[in-house]
């Protein structure tokens, strides 16, 4: 907990990071990595017709330092590497975003979430603050992963989903201005929960309210969060939407 109780957020809408802020990083890099990794050879030699993943081969050499005629051992070494320290690269997380996706629809991949977490997302979502989700995992997994959370299907509270393909790199200023005019929110009326202080400064950089999620155990958990408010859970957090919302709800109650 943290010394002193936190003020009440006013928003518009809340926008989610899902590993270390919603869900343990350690599911994330154990259960789903466990499942990403003998799947990768044959989806990428399976779907070599498929844009997104030829496009995502390319992508790997380039990044991965390879030549642009590297062999599929040599583009698998790559991805190896990056998932043993959790490199958030984009076409590693468009390949394991369509593995998962296909996990989950097969019935052999389920989600986590904090305990604290679904009970604030219903009540925020209740009282008219939209929910939406940037995460580094793709959009193609992200919907069944709210979709298959053990307390139910989430997605109908969740508005909007943005990954680094739709809107660009959490640490960049520019995705959080992006994601408020996709959303049509003003900057000022979005809050950002995320356990990485280079998230929380791009946001804040972006005009956005942000509050630092370091949670116990989780790897981010002795960052330097600088001046940034931070909680332990999300039960620590209090919102509200704007005042136009309220008076849209009263509206409705009496009708
Ligand atoms: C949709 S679950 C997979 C999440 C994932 O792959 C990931 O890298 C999450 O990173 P985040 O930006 O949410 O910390
Ligand atoms: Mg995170």
């Amino acid at each position: 907990m943290t010394a002193h109780p936190l003020p009440t957020w006013t928003a518009r809408v809340v926008v989610l990071d899902i590993e270390g802020t919603t869900s343990a990083a350690g599911f994330v890099q154990g259960d789903l990595y466990d499942y990403a990794r003998p799947r990768l050879r044959p989806w990428i030699e399976s779907h070599a017709d498929d844009p997104a993943i030829a496009d995502a081969v390319v992508a790997i050499r380039a990044e991965g330092g390879l030549a642009e005629t590297a062999d599929l051992d040599a583009v698998l070494a790559v991805l190896h590497g990056w998932m043993d320290s959790d490199v958030k690269a984009t076409p590693l997380k468009t390949i394991q975003g369509q593995i998962w996706a296909a996990g989950f629809a097969a019935g052999e991949l389920s989600s986590h979430f904090f305990d604290d977490v679904v009970p604030r997302l219903r009540e925020w979502h209740g009282r008219g603050v939209r929910l939406a989700v940037f995460s580094s995992g793709s959009v193609a997994s992200q919907v069944p992963w709210f979709r298959h959370a053990d307390a139910g299907d989430l997605t109908p509270m969740i508005d909007a989903y943005f990954d680094t393909v739709s809107a660009g790199s959490k640490r960049e200023a520019g995705s959080y201005e992006k994601i408020a005019s996709a959303l049509g929110v003003p900057a000022g009326e979005a809050l950002f929960l995320t356990d990485l202080p280079a998230e929380l400064d791009a946001a804040r950089a972006a005009g956005w309210q942000v509050i630092g999620v370091r949670r116990e155990g989780e790897p981010n958990y002795a960052a330097d969060f600088g001046d940034h408010t931070v909680v332990d859970s999300f039960a620590e957090i209090h919102v509200e939407p704007e005042a136009d919302v309220r008076a849209e709800d009263v509206a409705e109650d009496r009708a």
